[in-house]
């Protein structure tokens, strides 16, 4: 499994077309919609076979690369995992600082179980729920 950037020896991996790092997809579509930019599905199809299989930093890399273009820098990120597994919290400050290095701006780490409830509690998945604070970059009208 690949989640938050980081490889789960162990995990069953996300499905996807892409490492299926559903932490990284979250943060690019908090920050492309914030931004007004759509979002992953529309900017890296999955048409598209360079992204077959490619890693969450290519995405987020490339996102915060767009907003430039577009006039903006990201002030912080904050996004959330449910689901039972991975356990997030050991390896919460090796997420965090990995996704703040790529995104250039503070990106946090929360996670929470269900409690056992819904397909997240069942152990047949993970929801990442990511919001963004962008602001104009410098010479933005
Ligand atoms: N995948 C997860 C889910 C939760 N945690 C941590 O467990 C603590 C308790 O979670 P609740 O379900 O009671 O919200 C919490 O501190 C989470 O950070 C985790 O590490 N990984
Ligand atoms: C990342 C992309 C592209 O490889 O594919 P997936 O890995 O399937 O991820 P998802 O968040 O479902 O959709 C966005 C796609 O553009």
């Amino acid at each position: 499994m690949w989640l938050a950037g980081l490889e789960w020896p162990g995990e069953r991996g996300l499905s996807g077309h892409s490492d299926g790092d559903a932490v990284a997809h979250a943060i690019c579509d908090a920050l492309l919609a914030a931004a007004g930019l759509g979002d992953i599905g529309g900017m890296f199809g999955t048409a598209d076979p360079r992204f077959s299989g490619a890693h969450g930093e290519v995405f987020l890399a490339e996102t915060v690369r767009r907003l430039a273009a577009a006039g903006w820098r990201v002030g912080n990120v904050s996004v959330q995992v449910v689901g039972n597994r991975p356990k997030l919290a050991p390896r919460r400050a090796e997420a965090e600082a990995l996704l703040t290095g790529i995104v250039g701006a503070p990106v946090s780490v929360a996670a929470t179980t269900t409690d056992g409830l819904g397909f997240t509690g069942r152990g047949e998945g993970v929801t990442a729920i990511a919001t963004a604070l962008i602001v104009p970059a410098s010479g933005r009208a």
